[in-house]
């Protein structure tokens, strides 16, 4: 694979994501590539103009020298409104290209499967959206045109001066072959050094990024030194691997050098030798030598893009690799488009559901339950049981293995995602609060009137809070929510459900992170808003679920009790010892994880 990039020098995973980029952006390149062919013929307009300059001065042609003056001036006039052009235009696709490969990223990612999002890390995709797409955007305009632009110059560039001197055009034809092996090998050293280094910057974006979430921990056990050392660490290896690439660019460019001087001192020498011989004149010479750059150069600023080439491919297939996974399946095999959107839930079903997030590995197996509609059904069991996958499943972020689950008795597949999660009212165990105003986050882009609003905050008992902050329902709550308490975010994610007004509730562990008072009094809210759907409850505090209609208990992935609280009660089963244990989430858990030992 590896020999395979090294020979062709850019590889599928580039080709996919660069083209149709391009193409999209082909005025731009257009543009650029006529710019390219005038630059080329300014550059043997402007040495053969020198070249005359020259030999009129030589021989005191003075008539001809005057005549030469508009002449140059108006190369001179094209050239600068090529260049003006030419900036321009590499501005227009580079800042197009940048533009468009983050809203594709930004999108692809938005719509990402479940199992691959928690798979990703947080900061790895930043480094992708910043640090990749930075490297990208420099191989693009007229950087881009230069891989053609190089070859295409050196080869009409070789004509002409094989046109003035074969000898001399052939000597400094014979740095051609050492450059592009130079070439090939420093390109390949360096890409792979910049994926390396591209991998270790994401690894630090990742760290920074936990620092700052997770800054209550790293204070609370004391973790300053732990984590100084591991970034410590991946700064040197960046600065390390920084180096190795400066190195080897710099090696890449000494050689372009030397091969240049040498040739330009060469044919120098042989081109003095020619005029004392009288088989050249003093202009061929100066058109020749204004020339030789361009038979140098082609060569060394090839490289020298090359560089820069392995760098953006390198960054280029960490991009196509996350727009290679694919996204949240829209259709399913049953392909049955259900007309409604807000209908009520007559029914749902859980039927003979297996399901693991790794393959051999089953949370839940041969899963099956009806939900009764219209009432309150709770899910209890030890940490681990299969609780929130349950929701999961329901939500479609994950598909089952086996089985399916059925909602008014037909297959949720049937539904688009968007009809299915617009049924359904998540309060999930953690809340999250985006960086915005507290309205923001309480509508999350519904459009609830300022009443309805006002309703659900105050049913959630969390109105007089927000009352009491600065801007009221306009006060920014920064990010992640870091200035709100557990409690009061829980109360926030319960007005969310209220607003959203969906026909089925999942609450998962709605009420874990508040006190007594302000549970009983959001419970009354809760109660209200169960009576006219169809609910179901995952609850560690048992006492929060005794008045469900009906209880289901699971271990290992599978139902092992059911019925009402007095009944379960009755049984000398998983629920009565759940009662005897004692009802808070950490004692649930811990003595949990002893039940599942013994
Ligand atoms: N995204 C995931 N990837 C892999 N495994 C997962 C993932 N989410 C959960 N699991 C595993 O699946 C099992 C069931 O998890 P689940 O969250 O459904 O349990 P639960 O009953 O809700 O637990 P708790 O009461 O502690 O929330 C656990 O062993 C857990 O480690």
């Amino acid at each position: 694979m590896t020999i395979k990039k090294f020979e062709s020098g850019i590889n599928r995973k580039v080709v996919v994501l660069i083209c149709p980029l391009i193409k999209k952006h082909w005025k731009a390149y257009s543009g650029l590539t006529i710019i390219m062919l005038i630059n080329l013929m300014l550059t043997l307009l402007i040495a053969a103009f020198f070249g005359r300059v020259m030999n009129a001065a030589v021989n005191s042609r003075l008539a001809e020298l005057t005549q030469l003056i508009p002449w140059g001036s108006g190369l001179l006039l094209v050239s600068i409104t090529a260049n003006y052009c030419n900036s321009c235009l590499q501005s227009a696709a580079v800042y197009g290209i940048e533009r468009d490969l983050k809203k594709m990223l930004y999108q692809h990612i938005l719509y990402l499967r479940a199992q691959c999002l928690t798979s990703l890390r947080s900061g790895d995709l930043l480094s992708r959206f910043s640090n990749d797409i930075n490297k990208i955007e420099n191989m693009l305009g007229s950087r881009l045109v230069d891989l053609v632009r190089m070859p295409l110059i050196y080869i009409t560039v070789f004509i002409y001066l094989l046109h003035i001197n074969i000898t001399l055009a052939l000597v400094s034809w014979l740095v051609a072959p050492i450059a592009v092996t130079a070439s090939s090998v420093f390109g390949f050293l360096i890409r792979r050094n910049s994926r390396m280094l591209n991998e270790v910057t994401g690894d630090n974006s990742q760290l920074i990024n936990e620092t700052l979430q997770g800054f209550f921990v790293i204070r609370s056990f004391v973790m300053e030194h732990l984590m100084l050392q591991r970034n410590t660490k991946q700064n040197d290896r960046i600065y390390h691997l920084q180096m190795k690439n400066a190195k080897l660019s710099g090696l890449y460019y000494v050689g372009g050098e030397i091969a240049g001087s040498l040739t330009l001192f060469v044919t120098l020498c042989l081109g003095a030798y020619f005029i004392s011989n009288g088989s050249m004149s003093v202009g061929a010479l100066v058109t020749f030598i204004t020339l030789i750059g361009h038979m140098v150069y082609p060569l060394t600023g090839a490289a020298g893009n090359w560089v820069n080439f392995q760098r953006a491919a390198a960054s280029a297939e960490r991009i196509q690799e996350i727009l290679d996974e694919p996204l949240e399946r829209e259709q399913s095999r049953w392909q049955v488009q259900s007309p409604f959107v807000h209908m009520p839930i007559y029914s749902l079903e859980f039927r003979d559901l297996t399901f693991g997030y790794d393959a051999g590995k089953p949370v839940l197996q041969h899963f099956n339950l009806k939900v009764p509609a219209d009432k309150k059904t709770a899910i209890v069991g030890l940490s681990g049981a299969g609780k929130t996958t349950l929701f999961s499943l329901l939500l479609r972020l994950y598909e089952p293995q086996e089985g399916m689950i059925l909602i008014n008795g037909l297959p949720i597949q049937s539904f688009s995602l968007k009809q299915l999660r617009t049924l359904i009212a998540h309060v999930p165990q953690e809340t999250f609060l985006f960086n915005g105003t507290v309205r923001e986050n309480l509508l999350l882009g519904s459009r609830a009137s300022e009443s309805e609003m006002i309703c659900a905050a105050r049913a959630a008992t969390i109105d007089p809070f927000i009352r009491s902050l600065p801007e009221g329902y306009d006060t920014v709550i920064g990010e992640r929510g870091m200035s709100l308490s557990g409690g009061q975010k829980q109360r926030i994610a319960i007005a969310r459900a209220l607003i959203k007004n969906a026909p089925l509730l999942l609450l998962d562990e709605a009420t874990s992170a508040l006190d007594n008072k302000t549970e009983a009094q959001v419970k009354v809210s809760l109660d209200r808003l169960m009576e006219k759907r169809t609910t179901l409850v995952i609850a560690h505090r048992l006492t929060t679920i005794q008045n469900a209609d009906h209880i289901v208990v699971m271990e290992k992935g599978r139902i092992v009790q059911e019925g009402t609280h007095h009944y379960l009660m009755m049984e000398s089963g998983l629920y009565r010892r759940l009662q005897q244990m004692g009802n808070t989430t950490p004692i649930l858990s811990s003595y949990g994880r002893r039940f599942d030992d013994a």
